[in-house]
């Protein structure tokens, strides 16, 4: 990992839940006093709930001027349960006034063919959001979880996804955990986010995460995402962060 993260340790789950809340309270707040739009990218897996267990509940966020958009999906109907878009939908978008127009979901029609599923969210994401000098689009925060094997979106370890430099979002067909067809944001995007934001809860990530901050030999995909300086967060539980403790700052400095 180049750039140094900010690492902010929380006693438990419930306490994670509620400082990615005030992250975003606040974050959302800053973003717009100078922009029209919070474009915000979600995960699935743990991730929504975590979020928006105190989120869905706050009066004071301008959810009416929320973007909302996917990490990675899985290419399945979208009430389909593997889907992300229902997860986050559940958790939070039935109970916020999010118009349905800022929700940009994967293209329903395109499931059954990945490849253009891909490049018509790419076209999505380049119509929506700023580019930078590189011509990548620029969230303002993209909200990663990871799996056990070191994954994040869907870019899996030792699979092409993880290289790809030209392509905004990419498609995979044989993922190793279920389901298989997937598109996922890739690292060019990671990269250039404005924020990026690991919310990570549980002993079963504990391991993974000492790969990801140790040891860059075993190339887990989410070690290689990082958007610079100030940019780059990771909320972790205690259960998760026997192996980062001695780089969390307390929770009141990092904000
Ligand atoms: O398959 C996926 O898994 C990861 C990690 O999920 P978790 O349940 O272990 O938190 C998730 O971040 C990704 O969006 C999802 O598609």
């Amino acid at each position: 990992m180049e750039a140094k993260p900010t690492v902010v340790v929380v006693p438990a789950k419930l306490d994670l839940e509620k400082e990615i809340c005030t992250f975003l309270v606040q974050l959302s707040k800053k973003v717009l006093s100078t922009k029209e739009r919070f474009n915000v990218a979600f995960s699935g897996g743990s991730l929504p709930s975590i979020v928006a267990s105190f989120l869905a509940d706050r009066e004071d966020v301008e959810f009416s001027k929320w973007h909302v958009y996917f990490a990675d999906e899985r290419c399945c109907p979208l009430d389909h349960p593997d889907s992300n878009y229902l997860l986050v939908k559940a958790e939070l978008l039935d109970r916020v006034k999010i118009p349905s127009s800022n929700v940009h979901a994967i293209n329903p029609e395109l499931v059954n063919d990945p490849e253009k599923a891909a490049a018509d969210y790419q076209s999505v994401i380049e119509k929506e959001l700023p580019l930078n000098d590189q011509g990548i689009p620029v969230f303002d925060c993209i909200l990663l979880g990871i799996g056990p094997d070191g994954h994040t979106c869907s870019l899996f370890p030792n699979y092409p996804q993880v290289q790809e430099t030209k392509k905004f979002v990419t498609h995979i067909l044989d993922s190793p955990k279920p389901p298989p067809s997937r598109i996922t944001l890739t690292l060019p995007v990671l990269n250039s986010a404005s924020s990026v934001v690991f919310v990570i809860s549980g002993s079963g990530k504990t391991e993974t995460i000492d790969q990801i901050f140790h040891k860059p030999e075993e190339k887990k995909p989410a070690s290689f995402v990082n958007p610079g300086p100030g940019k780059l967060f990771w909320l972790v539980d205690k259960s998760a962060s026997a192996h980062i403790d001695y780089l969390a700052k307390p929770v009141s400095q990092y904000w």
